[in-house]
């Protein structure tokens, strides 16, 4: 089966651009037990059903190219983050956690109605979390009316909640994510439109947010879906995306316990172009420019809020 199929009778939205086959090794070396803290698994359909509900079809994506992409690029480990495309459905990410052998970790998406039996065996798979989608094109609904409900059942077990938004969006949900009792994760630093300046008023709101809410995480990643101008990471490109870097090295410079980085591979929807994820890698020192923001960035935050409790398993 070629990598960009899509099975179980699937067909894979107009347009979509395939995962990158044979990606470059990285220049920039990741420092020992890194870990890719943004990253999706995809059926395959044929085993794992897209959900009826989704607004794209993707191209399959297994937990088996997953971990080969890990050990290619030198990652020790995993959070694998349930994406709109399975729903509520965790099915293909609790089969990807398990087969991880405790290399991987998982953020899942859950209804209001989920029983305690049901979070407890997402926990025993090495479920941490759960995310909350607030981009519009992705969902039917925004989750605001089902967050407190679910956050009230995940809190007593330590997990914390993943929130993705666009930047436009931000000062009206400012209040109702401050009000978010456990550690809180922001995909892809809130979105911010990178033709606007780094110091204007729509970032500083986002660094506000930071300031004002120390549970708040963030992951300083996604160039690639972020990025107007590029360049690219392709064809060896050392220095992509340049119009990013401002923003995240921002972020990583002011709030170094409380970043994380991921490939987001298999990259949903980008409209543009795939990019090589070695040289995704290769981004990572323009904007955690010290080997120890990198440490933070890459080793010790993800451990912190998703190992916490078994510090000394699989790779160390
Ligand atoms: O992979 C990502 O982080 C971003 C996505 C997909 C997504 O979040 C989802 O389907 O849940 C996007 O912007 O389309």
């Amino acid at each position: 089966m070629a990598h960009g199929d899509t099975t179980g009778g699937f067909e894979k939205s107009p347009g979509w651009l395939d995962w990158h086959d044979g990606p470059s090794t990285p220049t920039f070396r990741l420092p020992a037990g890194a870990v890719d803290a943004h990253c999706h698994v995809f059926g395959p359909g044929a085993q794992f059903p897209y959900a009826p509900e989704r607004k794209y079809t993707p191209c399959d994506a297994s937990a088996d190219e997953l971990f080969a992409l890990r050990d290619t690029l030198g990652f020790d480990r995993n959070v694998i983050v349930q994406a709109t495309c399975h729903g509520a459905d965790n099915r293909a990410l609790v089969d990807a956690l398990r087969r991880s052998e405790g290399r991987a970790r998982g953020v899942a998406t859950v209804r209001r109605d989920v029983t305690g039996e049901q979070l407890a065996e997402l926990h025993d798979a090495g479920v941490r979390g759960v995310r909350f989608n607030f981009v519009k094109r992705l969902v039917d609904r925004v989750p605001t009316d089902s967050l407190d409900q679910i956050v009230a059942k995940i809190a007593p077990l330590g997990w914390h909640v993943v929130i993705y938004f666009e930047a436009d969006d931000l000062p009206e949900l400012y209040e109702f994510f401050s009000a978010i009792p456990t550690d809180v994760v922001v995909d892809h630093m809130g979105r911010p439109d990178v033709t606007k300046e780094p110091d204007g008023p729509e970032f500083a709101l986002f660094l506000q947010f930071m300031r004002d809410n120390p549970n708040v995480w963030t992951k300083v990643s996604c160039p690639e879906r972020l990025s107007v101008t590029g360049p690219r990471a392709l064809e060896g490109e050392q220095h992509a995306y340049t119009d990013v870097v401002p923003f995240a090295r921002r972020v990583v410079e002011e709030f170094p316990d409380r970043v994380l980085w991921g490939t987001d591979w298999p990259h949903p929807n980008l409209k543009d172009h795939m990019p090589d994820d070695g040289l995704l890698v290769d981004f990572i020192p323009q904007i955690a420019t010290t080997p120890q923001l990198q440490q933070q960035l890459l080793v010790d935050n993800p451990r912190r809020l998703y190992w916490a409790d078994s510090l000394h398993t699989a790779g160390d």
